[in-house]
């Protein structure tokens, strides 16, 4: 089985998901952007076809959590999204390596559905956000440099560099979350353990994803 490389930018919690801000209050929302990205992480890493993981980011809790499961942690190297994503993929990792980047907010990610995306990557690949807008994921294979694009309507422009739209059933991989009607949705998909426990403790009823 071919082995990935997996790296997930995160910024800073405090200034991490503007636009989820009034989902939960907001004495909790950093809780909740580190739910999250435990969550997607710790999906990652029960994935078969991935090797390791590595975690660009200056936040020492982010960093510990991690760290904790197994990731390797990379400074940010400051620039902005593309710039970590960038240098975690074709520096830290290096270029020699399958790499396959996926944002940090995904925590109804299953590792079945990881492990099916990869084995279909060909070329340089990646998968649309469910609204088909955004994009949750990109992979290279050897030698090619990752060329990230992320940011507003990536999909369209990861299309237009040449990567491949990888489209499948992964309703838990494709739905990341920006916004409290996001959030919702993963309530109904089934949160990882890290982000159904801190919304039950908020007196929600999430669907929660099963045990690994
Ligand atoms: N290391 C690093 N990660 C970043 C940076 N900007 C965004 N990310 C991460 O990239 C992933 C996708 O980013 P977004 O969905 O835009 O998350 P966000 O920037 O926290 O959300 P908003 O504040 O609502 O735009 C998340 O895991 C973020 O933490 C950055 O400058 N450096
Ligand atoms: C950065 C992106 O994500 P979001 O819309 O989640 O910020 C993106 O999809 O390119």
């Amino acid at each position: 089985m071919r082995m990935w490389t997996a790296i997930i930018p995160v910024k800073r919690l405090e200034a991490a998901k503007t636009r989820l801000r009034g989902a939960v209050p907001v004495d909790r929302h950093p809780e909740l952007a580190l739910a999250m990205v435990r969550d997607t992480a710790a999906a990652v890493l029960a994935a078969d076809t991935v090797a390791g993981l590595l975690v660009v980011t200056d936040d020492p809790e982010v960093g510990a959590a991690v760290r904790e499961i197994g990731a390797r942690v990379a400074p940010d190297p400051g620039g902005g999204l593309n710039a970590a994503m960038r240098f975690g993929a074709d520096e830290a990792a290096g270029l020699a390596a399958y790499r396959v980047v996926l944002a940090g907010d995904l925590p109804a990610l299953r590792p079945d559905q990881l492990d099916d995306v990869l084995s279909r990557v060909a070329g340089r690949s990646f998968v649309p956000d469910a609204a088909g807008i955004g994009t949750v994921l990109l992979a290279a294979p050897p030698r090619q440099p990752l060329d990230p694009r992320f940011g507003g309507p990536s999909a369209a422009a990861h299309a237009g560099s040449g990567a491949v739209a990888l489209r499948g059933d992964w309703p838990g991989l494709r739905q990341d979350v920006d916004t409290a009607a996001d959030l919702d949705t993963v309530l109904t998909l089934g949160a990882g353990r890290h982000t159904c426990g801190l919304l039950r403790d908020l007196g929600l009823t999430p669907e929660c994803a099963p045990a690994a």
